[in-house]
């Protein structure tokens, strides 16, 4: 087996590159690239490991035509485009908690730098000037700090400022109560946050929701006199309001580790009076850059060579301990999405998947994604875990999940039904000594198949001599029965035929099939 090949395109901790080795992955480490140059050679790659630097584009991923993974060493993954990645089958990973104490300290480094002015204090005095009495600070304790974003970093932030004597109020949206009372802080709305607080600071994602969170309208909400600190994203502040306000003096202190456009080698903020700034370094000590340098490539080169998932952001989580459980599932379920995919017509705008007894037990996430890259391979032959359920949601199919714990007849299935202009058609599959897939009902009729390699689906009246018929046709064009499964309805109705073959079946002998006498349909399938 070849090797897979990872880039590492950003710096990152040596420990990466040993790791993928130890691993079995092939790794460059080339970084500093133009995005022109990383175009040229990405098309080579499987896996791609990045930190900020790297913005992983749509024109990135049409040139990445082997990549599977990219792995983000760190948390925020606002420079790779998620929604084009997932569309293309590419799993995206980050690291969420590696980096997250070291980014927190460094945002209570910024609200004491600011509340005693040390960089200022600190130049000055090294340029001689001795200046007491310019540098008059305040205390923190009793100060109400407003957290915009309680989420990893902002409750550790919370925890370390109550340290301080700190009163912690957060606005976050996904907050609840019950978490809030746990962390000792008061949940807020943002108006209330910006009326209230002392020291605002800000531990969100950038997204379409947070984008410009502290605009001139809400920065004129603040409290008089508020001291401001982003190590999160540029783009949460408007930084030309920001500017406004600390020249107004209603600002008292503004800390950025973070701008809207990166590297800031240059920013009108610059030179601001009581603006103090770092190159993003929330990420920048030792201890969290091992961290998340070991566990992108261990993340990673899990996947590459055994498929294994970790905080994966557009695909369901596989831990290490529910992978070998749920892999024959995953394998059922993909098999019931491709047999309904072939066999279902026109348009399916409904899909329910549902997991009886012991798969009921399970992570059904892995279950719905591998139904859906089953069913969706009649649209595209490049679809898979990570971009079926994108797929899904392109086409408009209302994709249901259905959880039932009590065991019926089997002690464990997976029932997957579509909605067709026919009505309603299901199927369903069991497993057999919890590791070994097999189909068991068909559209209503009881039948047991592995769904495996070239199959024939036959329906045709239940009269005798039809299997001999069959038989002969296909023998007569030299194909060759593996194994053979009958069902039917009620005796002298309906009978399904599920044949596997040792080759695949030519479309002039599925017509010659169709044309045998008693048969309604014919389908040639393929697992
Ligand atoms: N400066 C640096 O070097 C670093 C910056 N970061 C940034 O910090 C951000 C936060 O990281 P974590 O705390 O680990 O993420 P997290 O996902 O654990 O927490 C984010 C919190 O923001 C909340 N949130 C989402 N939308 C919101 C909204 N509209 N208003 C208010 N709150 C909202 C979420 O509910 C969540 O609780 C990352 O997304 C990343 O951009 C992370 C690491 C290093
Ligand atoms: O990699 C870095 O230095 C930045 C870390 C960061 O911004 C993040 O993890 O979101």
């Amino acid at each position: 087996m070849t090797k897979p090949k990872v880039l590492i395109s950003d710096k990152m901790d040596p420990n990466a590159a040993r790791i993928f080795e130890e691993r079995g992955c092939d790794v460059d480490v080339i970084t500093g690239q133009t995005p022109e140059e990383l175009l040229k050679i990405i098309g080579q790659y499987d896996g791609l490991a990045i930190r900020s630097s790297t913005t992983v584009t749509k024109e990135i991923l049409d040139a990445a035509t082997n990549l599977k993974v990219i792995g983000r060493a760190g948390i925020g993954v606002d420079n790779v485009d998620i929604p084009y990645a997932s569309s293309k089958g590419v799993v995206v990973m980050n690291t969420p908690f590696g980096n997250s104490i070291t980014t927190a300290e460094h945002a209570i480094a910024m609200i004491f730098a600011l509340a005693r002015q040390i960089p200022e204090a600190d130049a000055s005095t090294q340029a001689g000037k001795w200046e007491k009495s310019r540098f008059m600070g305040v205390e923190v304790t009793g100060k109400i700090l407003g957290l915009i974003g309680a989420g990893n970093i902002g409750s550790i932030v919370a925890s370390r400022a109550q340290g301080v004597r700190m009163k912690v109020i957060a606005y976050d949206p996904f907050l609840t109560e019950d978490r809030a009372i746990e962390l000792g802080i008061e949940k807020v709305d943002l108006d209330g946050l910006l009326a209230r607080a002392d020291f605002i600071s800000l531990h969100t994602p950038l997204t379409d929701q947070t984008r410009n969170i502290l605009s001139a309208e809400n920065l004129a909400k603040t409290k008089s006199g508020v001291r401001i600190v982003n190590c999160a994203r540029g783009g949460l502040i408007d930084e030309a309001a920001l500017k406004e306000g600390l020249e107004s003096g209603h600002i008292a202190g503004a800390a950025l580790d973070v701008f809207a456009k990166e590297p800031a080698k240059e920013s009108p903020l610059f030179g601001t009076p009581n603006f103090i700034c770092t190159p993003h370094l929330g990420a920048s000590t030792d201890e969290a850059q091992v961290n998340v340098a070991l566990q992108v490539a261990e993340q990673l080169s899990d996947y590459l060579v055994n498929g294994g998932v970790t905080n994966a952001l557009n695909m369901p989580s596989l831990s290490a301990e529910e992978a070998p459980k749920l892999r024959p599932y995953m394998e059922l379920a993909e098999n019931l999405g491709s047999l309904v995919g072939q066999l279902a017509h026109g348009n399916l705008p409904k899909i329910s998947i549902e997991v009886e007894g012991a798969a009921a037990q399970l992570n059904q996430k892995p279950i719905t994604a591998a139904v859906l890259a089953g069913l969706m391979r009649r649209y595209s032959d490049t679809v898979n875990m990570v971009n079926a359920p994108y797929l899904a949601r392109e086409r408009g199919m209302e994709v249901r999940e259905i959880r039932n714990e009590k065991e019926g007849i089997y002690h464990t299935l997976v029932r997957v039904t579509v909605a067709t202009t026919q009505g309603d058609r299901s199927v369903a599959g069991t497993l057999f000594g919890s590791a070994a897939p097999r189909l068991v009902e068909i559209f209503g009729v009881g039948i047991e198949a592995d769904l495996k390699g070239n199959m024939l689906y036959i329906v045709n009246e239940d009269a005798p001599g039809f299997i001999g018929r069959i038989g002969s046709l296909l023998g007569e064009n030299g194909i060759n029965i593996g194994t053979f499964h009958l069902g039917r309805r009620d005796a002298g109705g309906e009978a399904v035929l599920l044949l596997s073959v040792d080759q695949p079946i030519p479309q002039d002998v599925v017509a010659a099939a169709s044309a045998l006498e008693g048969v309604k349909t014919v389908t040639a399938l393929v697992f």
